[in-house]
């Protein structure tokens, strides 16, 4: 017997990252890329097929690490028992395991190929560190990431699609044109699995890159600043110490410059009605999807309808190219020199080739002026209201939102505002996706799309010529 559909079942349906629970699921098959061999027993490279109730597969990467004892240390990341040819194995989750995770980095270090499964390292073989020790990153969802001794970290998809990561592909792209505003990447590993009875296809398995040592991400430093603020909350925001303006238009400046390097290194185009339309009608569809779920926004989508309306009926072509897909605070780390912009990955929901297609830079603009205002107003939800931090807060995202937009036009030399329909389209879509995301998510957090959609629809009525 070896590692068993129901084995990892039980495991799957308790892991943070499994993205199914709640749905009607069944492992189905465990498929076996290949081997490892370590002292310990072997390290298994496994991909486990989900099937869900309507018929719907999704691969699960699930390396296995096997001992022939229980290992007290690893008690946590237990999997089950595994018979095979009359020996009990003691299976673990490998990212746990750091015997197994040392071989992962070696293998790259080595460029090894092991059964289905490819290790690539980037030239600059030594920038990836030798006999270190790892630890599981906390605190993520959807992935699971290792950080080998501050030095490097491999970003392990557990949710596997057919084809190249858009994390690799960007992260690859930006660094052959020498971009200096992302953690660089030193390797990625790949592999052949069968993601559908009959059908084997190719895809990624992780990434590596530099770790960003003594770097605070975007979010923690924009609530530093507004912790400050409502602190004092007779003085405005340029006048308490922890003012953000100059990181916000820094900020702007960075990805303003990510993004004239992507569209040097990736394909770029522009869309004619022949695509606004398209894109128009998929910005809809999301907000009826939204009014259905929450229907207290039903009273602002006839504005917001317009707004898309005018969009699928402008005939000034809009610049596109590849771009970040879900840009926020969250995915921006300062280090003690500049930002840095991470996880290419695109909107978490999207297909990995909706993730992969070009779009609009202004949409990640729009998602980071929509974190300004999230990081302005998240500090208000649990307190009873209070009028005057509401001033503040409105004051605090209005000037880090400037600044950001000041920032990108001093690279881009062209200001984002100033093509507001465009802006207002992508800012509005935005702030659907989040009502949808904190409906299902984060109940009580669904406060701050909501009131920014009430102000977009407000504009959008006020940009129609009629009353909001
Ligand atoms: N290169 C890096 N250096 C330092 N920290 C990083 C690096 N990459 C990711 N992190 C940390 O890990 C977190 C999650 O990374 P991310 O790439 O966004 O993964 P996920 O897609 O699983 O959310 C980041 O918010 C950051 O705190
Ligand atoms: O998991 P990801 O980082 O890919 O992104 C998802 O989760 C984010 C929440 O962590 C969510 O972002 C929203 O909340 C942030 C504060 O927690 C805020 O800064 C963002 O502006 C807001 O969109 C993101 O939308 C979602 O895709």
């Amino acid at each position: 017997m070896s590692v068993t559909p129901e084995l990892l079942q039980e495991w799957m349906g308790a892991a943070r990252w499994f993205g199914g629970k709640g749905r009607d699921w069944r492992v189905t098959a465990v498929s076996s890329l290949g081997e490892l061999p370590a002292r310990s027993g072997p390290i298994r490279l496994l991909v486990a097929r989900v099937e869900y109730a309507g018929g719907e597969v999704e691969s699960y990467q699930v390396p296995l690490a096997l001992h022939e004892h229980r290992v007290d240390n690893l008690d946590r990341a237990f999997v089950g028992e595994v018979v095979e040819d009359g020996t009990t194995w003691y299976a673990y989750d490998a990212l746990h395991d750091r015997t197994a995770t040392a071989l992962l980095l070696q293998s790259l270090r080595d460029g090894a190929t092991v059964g289905d499964v490819s290790f690539t390292p980037l030239k600059g073989v030594e920038d990836i560190p030798a006999d270190v020790s790892s630890r599981v990153l906390t605190g993520e969802q959807s992935n699971t990431s290792l950080v080998y001794d501050d030095s490097a970290i491999l970003k392990v998809f557990r949710k596997l699609a057919p084809g190249l990561n858009p994390d690799i592909e960007i992260h690859e792209a930006l660094l052959s044109v020498g971009c200096e505003y992302i953690a660089p990447p030193l390797g990625h590993i790949s592999g052949r699995w069968e993601h559908i009875p009959g059908e084997v296809v190719d895809g990624s398995l992780a990434m590596l890159q530099a770790f960003l040592a003594n770097a605070n991400d975007g979010w923690g430093l924009a609530q530093a600043s507004v912790r400050d603020l409502f602190a004092e909350g007779d003085l405005h925001a340029d006048e308490v110490g922890g003012d953000f303006a100059g990181e916000s238009f820094r900020l702007g400046a960075a990805t303003a410059q990510v993004h004239a390097d992507l569209a040097r290194a990736l394909p770029t185009g522009t869309f004619g009605p022949d695509r606004l339309g398209p894109l128009a009608s998929a910005m809809n569809a999301r907000l009826e999807l939204a009014v259905r779920e929450v229907p207290e926004a039903a009273q602002y989508a006839p504005a917001l309808t317009a707004a898309y309306e005018a969009l699928a009926a402008r005939t000034e072509p809009v610049p596109v190219q590849r771009i970040h897909g879900d840009y926020h605070l969250g995915q921006v780390m300062r280090t003690p020199t500049s930002w840095r912009l991470l996880d290419f990955e695109g909107e978490p929901a999207k297909s990995l080739a909706e993730r992969r297609a070009t779009d609009s830079p202004v949409r990640d603009v729009a998602g980071m002026l929509r974190s300004f205002d999230y990081a302005a107003r998240h500090q208000l939800i649990d307190r009873p209201r209070d009028p005057q931090l509401e001033y503040r807060a409105e004051e605090w995202a209005q000037r880090n939102r400037s600044a950001f937009c000041d920032g990108y036009a001093s690279v881009a030399g062209a200001d984002p505002r100033a093509d507001a329909g465009l802006l207002l389209a992508y800012e509005t879509d935005k702030a659907v996706y989040e009502l949808l995301y904190e409906a299902r998510n984060r109940p009580s957090w669904v406060r701050i799309p909501l009131s920014a959609i009430e102000r977009l629809s407000a504009a959008a009525a006020a940009d129609a010529g009629g009353a909001p």
